[in-house]
C-alpha cells in the first residue's frame, strides 16, 4: 500500500451554536479503506464537508503534509482530494468517455484538451478498466444503471489523480451485485490511494472495511477493525437503542 494519509485533530464545526462535529481526531493511514459509520446526524457528512472545505471548521486537517483548513475548496481539490455525493453528478447527455475526458482535463487549459481529443489518454483508459466501464465508453452516461453512474463518478476522481477519495454512501440504492462490484472496485482503488467511505449499509461495511470509525453526536465513539468495533459495548448501545433503524444495527457476528 502506498499514498498519503489523513490526520485530523480536534476538528470542530458549529452551526449557529449547535456543534455538529465536536473535537474529532482521526488517523487514516495511506492505503486505508476507512468506513465512517454512525446514526443519522452523527456528523459524518459535516466532517467530510470540513475536510473538503465546504464548511468552516477549527482544529487541524493535514493531508500529504499540508494543512487543509482555511484553504478554499478548489485548492483542497488540487492537493488530490476528491469526493462523491449521495447522488451521482455526471453529464448524462455526454458519453462515459467524454465525462472522463472532461474530468481529466479539469486541470488543463482548453488548448491541451483540444490537442488530446483524438486519442484516449492513458489515465482515462486505466480508469475505464478499473471501473469496469470500458465496454460502455461510447454510451451516454444517462443510460447507465445507477451503480454504473457511481462507478463513473469514481472514475472521474481517478483520472484527476485524486489521492484521497471521500465517498458518501456509494452503495445506496444498489443491487446486491452492484454492491459487491463496488466493494471490489474500492479495494482496487485503495491499493494505491486512501479511501474514506460514509456508510449506513452494515453488511457492506463488514465485507469491505479495513478500519472503522464510529461517530456519535459529533464525536468518535469507537475505532478499530470491524471485529473490534462490533464488539464495543458503546457501539452496540448506540445502535441497539435505535430500533427504528434495523438496517443500521451492526449485530456482532460471533455474539
Ligand atoms: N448547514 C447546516 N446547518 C445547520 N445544521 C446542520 C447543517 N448541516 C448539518 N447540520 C446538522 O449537523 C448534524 C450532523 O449532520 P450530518 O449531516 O453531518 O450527519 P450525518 O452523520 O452525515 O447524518 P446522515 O447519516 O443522516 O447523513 C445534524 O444534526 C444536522 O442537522
Amino acid at each position: 500500500m502506498s499514498g498519503e494519509g489523513l490526520t485530523v485533530r480536534d476538528l470542530r464545526v458549529s452551526f449557529d451554536g449547535f456543534t455538529a462535529v465536536d473535537g474529532v481526531d482521526l488517523d487514516i493511514g495511506p492505503g486505508d479503506l476507512r468506513f465512517l459509520i454512525g446514526p443519522n446526524g452523527a456528523g459524518k457528512t459535516t466532517l467530510v464537508d470540513a475536510v473538503t472545505g465546504l464548511v468552516r471548521a477549527s482544529g487541524s486537517v493535514r493531508f500529504a503534509g499540508q494543512e487543509l483548513l482555511g484553504r478554499p475548496v478548489h485548492r483542497i481539490a488540487r492537493l488530490g482530494i476528491g469526493r462523491t455525493f449521495q447522488t451521482a453528478t455526471v453529464f448524462e447527455e455526454l458519453t462515459v468517455l467524454q465525462n472522463l475526458d472532461i474530468a481529466a482535463g479539469a486541470g488543463r487549459g482548453p488548448l491541451t484538451m483540444l490537442r488530446r481529443r483524438g486519442s484516449v489518454p492513458e489515465p482515462v483508459s486505466r480508469a475505464l478498466e478499473t471501473t469496469g466501464l470500458t465496454g460502455l465508453r461510447d454510451r451516454p452516461a444517462g443510460i447507465l444503471a445507477h451503480g454504473q453512474k457511481q462507478w463513473l463518478e469514481i472514475g472521474m476522481l481517478l483520472v484527476q489523480d485524486v489521492r484521497l477519495l471521500l465517498l458518501d454512501e456509494p452503495v445506496a440504492g444498489m443491487s446486491h451485485e452492484e454492491r459487491e462490484a463496488t466493494g471490489e472496485l474500492l479495494r482496487r482503488v485503495a491499493e494505491d490511494r486512501t479511501v474514506v467511505v460514509i456508510e449506513h449499509d452494515m453488511d457492506f461495511m463488514r465485507s469491505y472495511a479495513r478500519s472503522v470509525s464510529v461517530l456519535h453526536a459529533g464525536k468518535v465513539l469507537s475505532e478499530g477493525t470491524v471485529a473490534e468495533v462490533q464488539a464495543d459495548a458503546k457501539v452496540q448501545e448506540v445502535y441497539l437503542g435505535r430500533a427504528a433503524e434495523p438496517a443500521a444495527v451492526p449485530v456482532p457476528e460471533e455474539a
